[in-house]
């Protein structure tokens, strides 16, 4: 694209400035009236970013990330104003070699204060080293599918459930924090579809044995906004809304959307992987987590809170990208010309 055409297209963002300049639309009591206005249901004022470009979006490189560029990309999301930064996990390294450098990166990072820096344990062995390596805050990830279950961590859902107890009975005693996922809740790439009240089932289970949030992926991305709103419908009558994220991939260009029923559910915890990067090992054909770029510029567009500093967040994008050789997932990034 010839330079001139290349600046008339990144300055031309409509009402604002576009994702530099922050002003994105006119104000905020004029979007609130354009929303009740459009019949959508009031949204929540302030939305948690969940961000997991670092463990999520990393974890299927088939080339190792330094861990010195996993440690520059946390602190720079940290920069940027996420509250919660999921850093790593402590998996076996034969199943996820991507992740085998845990320690390092959990030595490394700068703890700014305020921000949470989670990492996945899928048994008590990984919770035990997570805990050593200084995390104070882990998740545990379940499914909603059989089969994905026995791909992803070698055991049936119900003997996963079991594993998660011993984590969560250590995780009491030393009070850390511990999230939990269910995977596949809009669909398996092995068992197609899965239904909602699966799904309601392994999210009342984690919750009732003491995770603090349930986090809902659609692991493969497969899921649409009706199929959002059934799935929540069921979930939300075992688990408050108060204690459920979202945790959206965007394989058929169906997450932004899918969030936006979230959020009109009353979902308020949305999680994103900054340039859209990602993908699961076991899901083949899944492609990354929504952009956090996109999300936030969304959000911020319907004036709700993030707290997020979005040239900050692209800057982080730019970076993790330039390391990867690749071009970003997020369209937002896209459109301000960041790569
Ligand atoms: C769960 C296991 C370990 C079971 O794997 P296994 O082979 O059944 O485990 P095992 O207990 O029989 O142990 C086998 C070996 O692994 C070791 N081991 C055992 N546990 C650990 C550990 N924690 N850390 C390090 N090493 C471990 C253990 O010590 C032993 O070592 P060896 O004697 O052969 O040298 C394996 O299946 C695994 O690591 N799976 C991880 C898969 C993974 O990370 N998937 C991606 C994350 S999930 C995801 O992306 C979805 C999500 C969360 O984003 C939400 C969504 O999108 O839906």
């Amino acid at each position: 694209m010839a330079a001139g055409l290349v600046r008339m297209v990144c300055g031309s963002f409509g009402p604002g400035p576009g994702p530099r300049g922050v002003a994105l639309s006119s104000s905020t009591a004029a979007v609130a009236k354009a929303v009740s206005l459009s019949g959508l249901k009031p949204l929540p004022e302030k939305v948690k970013i969940v961000e997991v470009g670092p463990r999520d979006g990393l974890q299927n490189e088939k080339t190792i990330v330094p861990a010195d560029v996993k440690i520059r990309l946390i602190d720079m999301l940290s920069e940027a104003g996420l509250p919660v930064i999921e850093a790593t996990s402590f998996v076996s390294p034969k199943w996820v070699p991507q992740m085998a450098d845990q320690e390092e990166v959990m030595r490394g990072i700068h703890r700014k204060p305020g921000v949470s820096y989670p990492v996945l344990t899928p048994n008590l062995k990984g919770y035990r080293a997570a805990v050593k390596a200084g995390a104070m805050e882990v998740a545990i990830f379940g499914a909603a599918s059989e089969l994905f279950s026995k791909r992803n961590i070698n055991c049936s859902v119900e003997e996963s459930l079991q594993r998660f107890e011993e984590v969560m009975s250590a995780a009491r005693e030393e009070k850390v924090p511990v999230r939990g996922y269910v995977s596949c809740v809009l669909g398996c790439p092995y068992e197609g579809s899965v239904s909602p009240s699966r799904v309601a089932e392994v999210a009342q289970r984690l919750y009732s044995m003491g995770c603090y949030e349930v986090s809902l992926g659609d692991t493969v991305g497969m899921g649409t906004p009706g199929g959002m709103a059934a799935m929540l419908e069921a979930v939300m009558r075992e688990v408050p809304v108060h204690a459920l994220a979202v945790h959206c991939h965007d394989t058929y260009g169906q997450a932004l959307a899918n969030i936006l029923v979230a959020l009109q559910n009353g979902v308020s915890v949305v999680d994103a992987s900054v340039a859209g990067l990602g993908g699961c090992p076991y899901a083949q054909g899944a492609s990354g987590n929504v952009a956090t770029e996109d999300v936030v510029y969304m959000l911020h567009g319907l004036s709700i809170h993030t707290g997020v500093d979005l040239p900050k967040l692209m800057d982080a994008g730019s970076y993790i990208c330039r390391s990867l050789n690749r071009r970003t997932s997020s369209k937002v990034a896209q459109a301000s010309c960041k790569l």
